[in-house]
């Protein structure tokens, strides 16, 4: 995991999610295409073979201020393809604004937003290739389902129907419905129809400012089966979300926002612990943790509930036991300790939010 800056600093160089990929190979992400060995990404950073390539969504050093308000400052991180990113943090944090600069619908004060390598600006060509849900759903609201479809298709000059259409019709699930004004829909019906409409195109990025709202439990996890499908086939997809739950089994990678700041950003995995923390039960906690600081291989000793967490990168959990046992600390249990997404965000944002004092 890469930690944010801190408030009050602008990061020097955007934050690549484990992969970067040369802008401009706009045909290079599709399904299971890799880098050769060892090239180099469009962030400087070099690869190994077998790494998945190509940033799709970049945006560096993006600002935007409204009045005295900084919604977001000096904001930089990557979307590869085949990722599924969720762009988390509290109320307020910048997320849409985020969204909306990604997308060409605001400009920013400064830094850059591409996308396949191309700047993004309101009209970009680029932004065909993006499934869009952002601002709530916005249709004509005489019109039925599909004749907003329709309209809305019609906006990028192509033969209806579009690609995915059935598929994407059928994550919204509206059956007969489709044919109805929307005038008639619930925020629900309405939400899914943004889906189908993000979704219709089979686009290269999706981009989806809190997709999961107003839907209810099998609607989320359909959308969570579409959205990783949509990744497999080689999509980059970056979402917003305040469903910690929901997005621990969807996400890939995280970039946790705060006042519109980076906060953290990197593979969920990092950033949850992964196989690297460890509960581990001693009789002696101060002991154990003095014993466990002076170890090369531990990265960090924490006590809580009575037990301590530990940190231990590419360390496996028996030599962390032979080190206490060697100092005469009794073991009772040493357990993976995997962080509930909501644990490390509440943690990473305490007392944040847009409520909170500035
Ligand atoms: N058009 C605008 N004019 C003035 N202030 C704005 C505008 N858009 C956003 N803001 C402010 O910028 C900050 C970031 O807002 P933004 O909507 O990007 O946050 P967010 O993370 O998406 O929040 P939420 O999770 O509540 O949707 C907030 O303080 C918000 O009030």
């Amino acid at each position: 995991m890469r930690r944010g800056p801190g408030r009050g600093r602008v990061p020097r160089r955007a934050v690549a999610l484990g992969v970067g990929g040369g802008p401009g190979r706009p045909h290079a992400r599709r399904r299971g295409r890799r880098r050769g060995r060892h090239e180099r990404s469009a962030h400087g950073e070099v690869h190994g073979e077998g790494e998945a390539m190509a940033t799709v969504i970049s945006a560096s050093g993006l600002s935007k201020r409204y009045g005295r308000r900084q919604a977001v400052g000096g904001l930089g991180f990557a979307v590869g393809s085949g990722q599924v990113c969720a762009l988390l943090g509290p109320n307020g944090a910048g997320k849409t604004s985020t969204m909306r600069m990604l997308l060409g619908l605001s400009r920013p004060d400064a830094g850059t937003a591409t996308i396949l390598g191309e700047r993004v600006g309101l009209g970009a060509p680029v932004l065909r290739r993006v499934g869009v849900l952002i601002d709530g759903p916005a249709f004509v609201p005489h019109l039925s389902g599909t004749a907003n479809l329709k309209l809305l298709w019609a906006a990028t000059g192509r033969a209806w129907p579009p690609p995915a259409l059935d598929d994407a019709l059928g994550l919204a699930g509206l059956g007969a419905a489709v044919d109805r004004k929307v005038k008639g829909y619930s925020m629900g019906m309405k939400q899914r129809l943004m889906l189908a409409q993000a979704l219709m195109r089979a686009p290269d990025v999706l981009i989806l400012d809190e997709p999961a709202n107003g839907l209810d439990p099998a609607e989320v996890r359909a959308l969570r089966e579409r959205l990783a499908q949509a990744a497999r086939d080689g999509a980059a997809v970056l979402v917003s979300s305040h469903q910690l739950a929901e997005v621990q089994q969807l996400a890939t990678h995280i970039v946790v926002m705060n006042r519109g700041r980076l906060v953290a950003s990197g593979p969920l995995e990092e950033l949850l612990g992964g196989e690297d923390a460890y509960r581990v039960e001693v009789d002696d906690t101060a002991r154990a943790a003095e014993v466990l600081r002076a170890e090369r291989r531990v990265a960090s000793v924490a006590v809580q509930d009575g037990r301590l967490v530990v940190t231990a990168p590419g360390t496996p959990p028996a030599a962390l036991v032979e080190a206490l046992v060697t100092a005469g600390v009794g073991v009772m249990s040493v357990t993976r300790a995997d962080r509930s997404l909501e644990e490390a965000f509440l943690t990473m944002t305490e007392g944040e939010g847009e409520h909170a004092a500035r």
